[in-house]
Formats: C-alpha cells, structure tokens, sequence
C-alpha cells in the first residue's frame, strides 16, 4: 500500500456475537452505548486508519476502555480485526496464514507487556533468548545475541539471575531485551510502564528515547498517560470510544485540540514545554530588526526564552535558511504567564 511501516486501513473490531455483520450497514453509524443496547454487540476498535513512518513513534493514547489494548492487539491479529486492512512493513497481516503470522510475530514486530511475561524458571539470558530458541537458532548463536541485547538495555551483570530476583523496573529492562532479541522492524508496547512506580517509569521511558535513539526502530506505544505520550511520540492518536479523536505531533495536540475532550485532558500540560516557536512567531514585517537571535520553528518555547527574553531584538525564527516569522518576546511571555495562571 504504502512505504509506511505500519499502515492500518479501516480499521474495526466488534466484539460480540453477530459482530461480523454490523460493519457497512447503519448500525456500524450508531454509538457504542446504543449498538450495544441494540445488539449486544461493543465496539472495541472503530474505523481507524493511520501510517506510522519507518523510525516513527507513535503513541496511541486514551482513557481506559477507549480500545488501545484491541487496536495494538488487532495489529499482529492477538485479537482477530472484524475487518480492515494492516500492513506491517510490507506484509499484509489480515491474509496471513497462522504460520506465517507466528513467522511474523517472532520476526517483525515483536510485543512488549505491562506484565512481563517472564518465564520464571528461565535465567534472564534464556528468557532474553527465547524468541530465537523457537526461531531454531543455536544455543551458541542465541546466547551471543541475547547478550548483546542485555548489555543494551543495561542488564550486564544479571544475565544468570532469575526474574523474581529482580525488581520491577529490571524485569521490564528483560521484556525489552527479549522483544530487541528478534531484531524487529517494529516494537509494539501496550502500557509497559503503567506498573511501575513514577521514578522507575521516568527511568524506563528515558531508556526508551535512548533505545529509539540508538537504534532507530519504528515504535508503536499504547499509554493512557498523556505526560508518558508527549515525552515520547512524534506523532500522538488519541482515541476515544474505539474512534480516532486526533492525530498529531505533541505541540500540534496541545496547541489545537481537536475538541472539548482533547482539550480538556491537555489543559494541564505545561504549554511552554511543548509548544514550539512556530505556535508563537508572527509574519515578519519590513522594519523588523535584524540582529534578533535566530531560532528554527521547532524550537520549544521553554527552551527559546532564556536568549529571547535577554535580547533587546525579536527572535528571527528561520527554516533552511529562510525567515518564516518573528518571536517578539511578549509572544513567549504569553505562554509562560498563561501556564503560571493555570498552575495557580
Ligand atoms: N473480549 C472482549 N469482549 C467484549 N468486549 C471487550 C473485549 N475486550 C475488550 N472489550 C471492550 O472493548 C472496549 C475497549 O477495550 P480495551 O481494553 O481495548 O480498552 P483500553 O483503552 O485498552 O483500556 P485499558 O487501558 O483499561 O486497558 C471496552 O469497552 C472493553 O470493555
């Protein structure tokens, strides 16, 4: 379909007994509480459709029963889609026999777990290995790959503990490494971090971005946190009742709420961390000076106002090379001053 590495057309899923024939009839058009009440059937997943670009992380996000955990599972058919189109790097999912699913799964996209699913028999190094002892690979071959993937993720040194030997933040460290082991092209994590205590969770999603960073593998990440999405997405959907609400980079979500739920849920978000200059510069004029400090549009405001608020000159915000606007600096004082008075 696409160059993407994940396309997802059309998304549904209806649960329930008759759901296979809801889809393209006016039932599919009525909400969830009122198909519910008229069939008995609920709608986990409605006619969604997204790309998510090769070395993307996307972030899926939504309140609890918004259907993050049934999108994310309908993408490797955990959860069988009622109907619609996915494509994991080429490969069509929805026509994929079993054994080419499993083949899929071990190789290409691969799943990280709020509950790690650890094999508590298992030392972390074989744990880590397992993806690939199921491949057939060589216990030689295996164990050198699994210790790098252990090293990676800053396990050195634990390689023969066994998982209730660790903590929780540990034991999530080996649901990464076993995910990387399989080298896949996409890693799936449903709420991986939601377990985990807030100075454990800030650590792990560091390691995220450091993971990404290094390695550069295309991320698709279910939170129902919107701190744990704006941290770490390049683009956010946020879903509501199984639907797409929006999608957007973090700045456009905060700076232009689809609606009043999207709205509401992003008023606490500290704006100058996230919007960037682009939200805030103006046409340049004539008799602009031209000796202001010169920023990209991507700049986050936080970071712009320390040199703006010092210069006696706008901000001159230039794109390759172009000038695409200016940041007077009461532009970013309105950001600022707006975020004190929603904190106070
Ligand atoms: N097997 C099932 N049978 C019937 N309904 C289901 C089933 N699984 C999920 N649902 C319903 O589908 C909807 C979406 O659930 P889902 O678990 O995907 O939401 P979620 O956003 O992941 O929520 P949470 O964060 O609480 O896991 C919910 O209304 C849920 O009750």
């Amino acid at each position: 379909m696409t160059d993407a590495a994940l396309t997802v057309r059309n998304l549904w899923k209806i649960f329930g007994r008759g759901s296979d024939r809801i889809v393209g009839t006016p039932d599919a058009d009525l909400s969830r509480a009122d198909l519910k009440t008229k069939t008995g059937c609920v709608v986990g997943v409605r006619d969604v459709s997204f790309d998510v670009a090769p070395g993307e992380v996307f972030v899926v996000m939504g309140l609890s029963g918004s259907g993050k955990s049934t999108l994310v599972r309908c993408l490797t058919r955990l959860i069988e889609p009622t109907s619609g189109q996915v494509e994991i790097d080429g490969h069509d999912i929805v026509k994929a026999s079993e054994s080419e699913l499993r083949e899929l799964r071990r190789t290409h996209a691969s799943m990280v777990f709020q509950h790690f699913g650890l094999l508590p028999h298992r030392q972390v190094i074989d744990n880590v290995a397992y993806g690939l002892e199921v491949r057939g690979i060589s216990k030689k071959e295996r164990r050198a790959a699994a210790s790098e993937v252990v090293e990676l993720v800053g396990l050195s040194g634990y390689e023969r503990s066994y998982p209730d030997q660790l903590s929780g933040g540990m034991q999530q460290r080996v649901g990464l490494a076993r995910a990387l082991a399989n080298d896949p092209a996409l890693l799936l994590f449903d709420e991986p971090f939601s377990a985990l205590d807030p100075l454990i969770r800030r650590d792990m999603q560091n390691e995220v971005i450091r993971l990404h960073r290094e390695l550069g593998k295309t991320m698709v990440f279910i939170t129902h946190d919107l701190q744990e999405a704006l941290k770490l997405g390049d683009r956010i959907l946020i879903m509501r009742d199984g639907g797409i609400v929006q999608i957007g980079t973090p700045d456009e979500v905060v700076a232009e709420p689809a609606d009043d739920y999207v709205r509401d849920f992003t008023s606490e978000v500290p704006r100058s961390h996230v919007l960037t200059l682009r939200w805030v510069m103006r046409d340049p004029r004539p008799d602009d000076s031209s000796e202001g400090p010169v920023m990209t549009s991507s700049t986050v405001v936080r970071q712009a106002a320390r040199a703006a608020l010092a210069s006696e000159h706008p901000v001159r915000v230039v794109d390759a090379g172009e000038l695409v606007g200016i940041v007077d600096s009461d532009a970013i004082m309105r950001v600022v001053v707006a975020e004190e008075e929603a904190h106070s």
